[in-house]
């Protein structure tokens, strides 16, 4: 019983101990889902925060976007319009070319004659070797006759060439140099090639200068008639529009002349062909030095290669070092020992002149050469007058035969003739009246004979001269 009642006494103090080990558990998973509860609540916040800021970072960012799909959809729409003007702007540019090539033909075509290729085969005797007047760069040059004028036919070698379009080019440029002292283009064979030119039956300068085949020399006044016919040339392609031409290759081989020795320069818009080095006709020393350390061709180079070639006529000299030998000569006022005494006897005035000229031409830097349509033209032209009074005549500063025999101080240094009126000028030399008036007027500064700027333009009769004129007049007239 006893054992009953403890037995029973001690489920009851067990299960009173499990009742608050229970409640203690309960309490401890009440308290814990009260912490859950309070974290899902937190959780639950600061999802709600999120969620707002993400929602309005969304929003943000799709207006953005929506920003950006209009900028693009812009940006398309200009492109597209670029896209359209460039392809009318392609398809307009085509046309012009179709144009312009057609244009270009028509002008080869309005300008110049057409040759077939069995003409050219015809006139030249099918290329024959003796007919072939000489190899250059860009080919032979054969004489022929054709349609019943003798002319040069000048064969391109193809490789020398980028192909058709380049000869049309040349052509069309060639048909535009017109000029009485241009070489002359008549006609073209695109078949072959090849251009046909004018006949030029005296050669070249070069061949002139160099007495080639026995030729007399040319006298002073053909030399600076030809001066005068080069600065025409030059003026005339420098002034071409809508840009200057430029030789670029300008020497005495470049200008041939026909049977008055009257020159006509060869041109061509071809690349030009230097050779500075072991070149045996001396034509390096044309090239402007300016040109050969800058690469720039300009007008000025064809000035400088202008001035060699006039030191050259009044020489007769090698074009190397031509401009020092001169300088050197002036200096110490010795020009008349240099002068090339073939060609006649040159005036003091025109030669004095000329070598001023040339070596002002000469100038290392392009800038300070003359202008040729002013200061050189204005230089050349009373020259030229002066030149072509004493054409064909032989009179000169040298007395002639006893009975004949002129004192120069009665002949004017311009007209190169016996004065009738002479006046003082203002550099101390008496001239013709007439012909130092026509000098003054003509812009003339400086002094025909010294080359120095005159003071003034005043001219004082010289009536000493003038009766000692009229006197030996009178005695030869006695003497007849
Ligand atoms: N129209 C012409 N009449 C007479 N001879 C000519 C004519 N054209 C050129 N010649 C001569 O034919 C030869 C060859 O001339 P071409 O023009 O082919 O070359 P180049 O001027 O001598 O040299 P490059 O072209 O190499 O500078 C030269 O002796 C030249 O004087």
């Amino acid at each position: 019983m006893v054992s009953a009642l403890q037995r029973a006494k001690d489920l009851e103090h067990r299960y009173l101990h499990e009742l608050k080990r229970r409640e203690a558990v309960e309490e401890i998973f009440a308290r814990q889902k009260e912490e859950i509860q309070e974290t899902k609540r937190e959780l639950d916040e600061i999802h709600g925060r999120h969620t707002t800021n993400i929602k309005s970072t969304i929003k943000v960012y799709e207006e953005k976007l929506a920003e950006s799909r209009c900028f693009i959809q812009e940006l398309q729409a200009k492109y597209d319009k670029l896209l359209h003007e460039r392809d009318t702007a392609l398809a307009e540019s085509e046309e012009l070319h179709q144009k312009n090539k057609h244009g270009a033909r028509m002008t080869v075509t309005t300008q110049t004659s057409d040759f077939s290729l069995f003409e050219l085969q015809q006139a030249t005797q099918d290329y024959d070797t003796a007919l072939k007047i000489g190899t250059g760069s860009f080919g032979s040059v054969y004489k022929g006759f054709l349609r019943n004028t003798t002319v040069a036919v000048k064969l391109l070698h193809p490789q020398s060439l980028q192909g058709q379009l380049e000869f049309h080019q040349e052509i069309v440029f060639l048909s535009r140099m017109r000029h009485p002292n241009l070489m002359t283009l008549i006609g073209s064979c695109p078949d072959a090639f090849g251009l046909v030119y004018e006949f030029l039956p005296n050669g070249s300068l070069e061949d002139q200068l160099s007495r080639k085949k026995n030729m007399p020399p040319l006298t002073w006044q053909m030399r600076t008639r030809i001066i005068g016919e080069i600065c025409s040339a030059l003026t005339f392609i420098h002034s071409h529009k809508p840009h200057p031409v430029v030789h670029g290759d300008l020497n005495p081989a470049k200008i041939l002349l026909d049977i008055n020795f009257v020159s006509n320069l060869q041109v061509s818009q071809l690349p030009k062909k230097y050779s500075t080095r072991n070149n045996t006709s001396g034509t390096s020393s044309y090239i402007d030095p300016e040109y050969l350390s800058t690469g720039e061709l300009t007008p000025h180079s064809d000035v400088y290669s202008f001035d060699i070639i006039i030191l050259r006529l009044l020489t007769g000299k090698s074009p190397e070092n031509i401009t020092t030998i001169v300088e050197d000569a002036m200096e110490k006022r010795h020009l008349h020992l240099i002068m090339d005494t073939s060609a006649g006897s040159w005036p003091f005035v025109q030669a004095n002149q000329l070598a001023h000229l040339g070596l002002r031409c000469a100038n290392l830097s392009g800038r300070h050469r003359p202008d040729l349509t002013g200061e050189v033209w204005g230089l050349i032209e009373p020259l030229l007058k002066a030149a072509s009074h004493n054409y064909g005549c032989r009179r000169t500063f040298v007395a002639r035969s006893d009975d004949t025999y002129t004192p120069p101080y009665f002949i004017c240094p311009i007209l190169q003739e016996v004065m009738t009126d002479p006046h003082i000028a203002a550099d101390g030399y008496t001239y013709e009246a007439d012909a130092i008036r026509e000098w003054l007027d003509g812009g003339n500064a400086r002094s025909p004979m010294t080359n120095l700027r005159l003071e003034h333009r005043e001219l004082t009769p010289n009536r000493v001269l003038r009766s000692a004129i009229l006197e030996g007049r009178q005695q030869q007239q006695h003497r007849r």
